[in-house]
Parts: structure tokens; C-alpha cells; sequence
């Protein structure tokens, strides 16, 4: 998997130099090429924004450095071949949501490129253009703002580049995590089994496997049934037991 990431502040990505991420770049299971939008600029400035058409405040990013930018890009994939191009991802609030489903589909993509945003946005002429060269999705993390793109490009590529096969040293630990099932995790615990008067819940020291997973499904029921009751409607109940449906 190829991750290329386009942006103003370039050092804003340096923390994927670190940990799994890292690792897997070094191991060559992921590549990630981090490119500065001002490289693409022509004037001695180096201008990357304009005042919006129609007024109003703050500034939008000039179109030209971004169709440089991501033509370099897409010349160099290993995606722009027949019938199959690179995805660009804009982070956007007014994107889709992204979600782990989102984050499975887009693992098994082999070139993925981010267009991190800044002040009011990318003008919308470049989503429309790229299209030719891309598949383009907007994409938001949630609800809320940010004050560019690099964040949520953080978020993405750890949340996609830890589904490629290899770079989880264990994938069995992606089997149980929140969203692998449409519930959230159960609770976890360790050594002491006593700690400051709080006792592990005797069951996880039993032994016994059938009730320890009993106690883990109900656990995910019940969290997620209190913290995100809309996870809880969108499940397809029909595989769970009666006692599992009571919950
Ligand atoms: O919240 B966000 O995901 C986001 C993404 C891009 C830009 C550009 C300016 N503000 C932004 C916010």
C-alpha cells in the first residue's frame, strides 16, 4: 500500500515516522511520500491561498498547485493503469463519515492519496478535475471541525494502514477490537487481580472459556447498547440469542 499525502505543513506528519506505521514503512509493507503544496508554486511568495469568489471570510487554496501536486502524484502510481485509479481522499466536514467499514474498504486499495486542506478549503474546481486522474472521496472524521486536513489524515492512515496484512503482528487482534463485529470492545483487565479494592471480575480467572466468552458478548451488548445505541439498531439481531436480545 502507497499512501501519498499532499499538504501545507509536511511536518504535521511526522509522528507516522513512528511506532506500527514506522515499522511498516520500514519494513516495506507501507510506503508514505509526504509532499509540500508550496513545492508546486510558482511565485517568489510561494502562494498557496485567495480571497473567496462571493466573498465572505478567511481565504480558499488557489487550484493550480494542487493540479501540479497530484499530477506529479498520479504519473507515479502504480494505480493509474486500465480501469483502476488512484483514490484521493480530501478531509472535509462536509465529507462522509469515516468508519471502520470505510477504513476495510480502502485498505485494499494499492495507492491511496490525501489532499490536506487548509483555511476555508481546497477550491472545489480541483475535486472536480482530479476526478479525471482519481476516485475522489471526501471524508470526514465525525462531527466536528478542525483547522485543516492533517489530522484526520493521521487518524486515517493508522486506522487503514493497520489493516494491511503484516503490519499487526498478531491479526487476530483485529478480530476483537470496537466496529470489527458492529458492537464496541468488552472490557479488559490484568495483573493485580486485586487493585485498590477493585476485584477483576471472577469469571476471567475461571478458566472456564464458554462462560468467559458469554461474559465478553453481553459486556459488548450492554456498552454498546448504553454508549452508542445507534450501533445497536443497525445490527442483524437474528443471529443472537434470546438472552442476547434482552440486554
Ligand atoms: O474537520 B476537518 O476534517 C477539516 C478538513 C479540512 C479542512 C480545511 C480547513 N478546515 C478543515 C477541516
Amino acid at each position: 500500500m502507497r499512501f501519498d499525502v499532499v499538504s501545507i505543513f509536511p511536518e504535521y506528519l511526522a509522528p507516522l515516522d513512528l511506532s506500527l506505521i514506522g515499522k511498516a514503512r520500514t519494513d516495506g509493507l507501507l510506503e508514505l511520500n509526504v509532499h509540500d503544496l508550496r513545492t508546486y508554486t510558482k511565485d517568489r511568495h510561494r502562494t498557496v491561498d485567495d480571497t473567496p469568489y462571493g466573498g465572505g471570510a478567511g481565504m480558499v487554496m488557489k487550484p493550480e498547485p494542487w493540479a501540479q501536486a497530484l499530477t506529479e502524484i498520479a504519473e507515479t502510481s502504480p494505480a493509474s493503469v486500465p480501469e483502476r485509479k488512484p483514490t484521493l481522499i480530501v478531509p472535509s466536514p462536509a465529507g462522509e463519515v469515516f468508519t471502520q467499514k470505510l477504513a476495510y474498504e480502502l485498505s485494499e486499495e494499492v495507492h491511496l492519496v490525501f489532499a490536506c486542506g487548509r483555511y476555508e478549503g481546497i477550491d472545489e474546481r480541483v475535486l472536480e478535475w482530479a476526478g479525471e486522474q482519481f476516485t475522489v472521496r471526501a471524508v470526514s472524521l465525525g462531527d466536528y471541525v478542525l483547522n485543516g486536513g492533517e489530522v484526520a489524515v493521521l487518524a486515517m492512515v493508522e486506522a487503514i494502514g493497520r489493516l494491511v496484512p503484516g503490519v499487526v503482528g498478531n491479526p487476530e487482534s483485529l478480530i476483537e477490537e470496537s466496529h470489527s463485529d458492529g458492537l464496541l470492545e468488552y472490557p479488559v483487565y490484568t495483573k493485580p487481580s486485586s487493585w485498590r479494592e477493585r476485584e477483576v471480575p471472577e469469571v476471567l480467572l475461571s478458566g472456564n472459556h464458554g462462560k468467559i466468552a458469554k461474559f465478553r458478548r453481553e459486556h459488548q451488548l450492554r456498552r454498546t447498547a448504553t454508549r452508542r445505541p445507534d450501533l445497536i439498531d443497525a445490527l442483524d439481531v437474528s443471529s443472537f440469542s434470546k438472552t442476547e436480545r434482552n440486554i
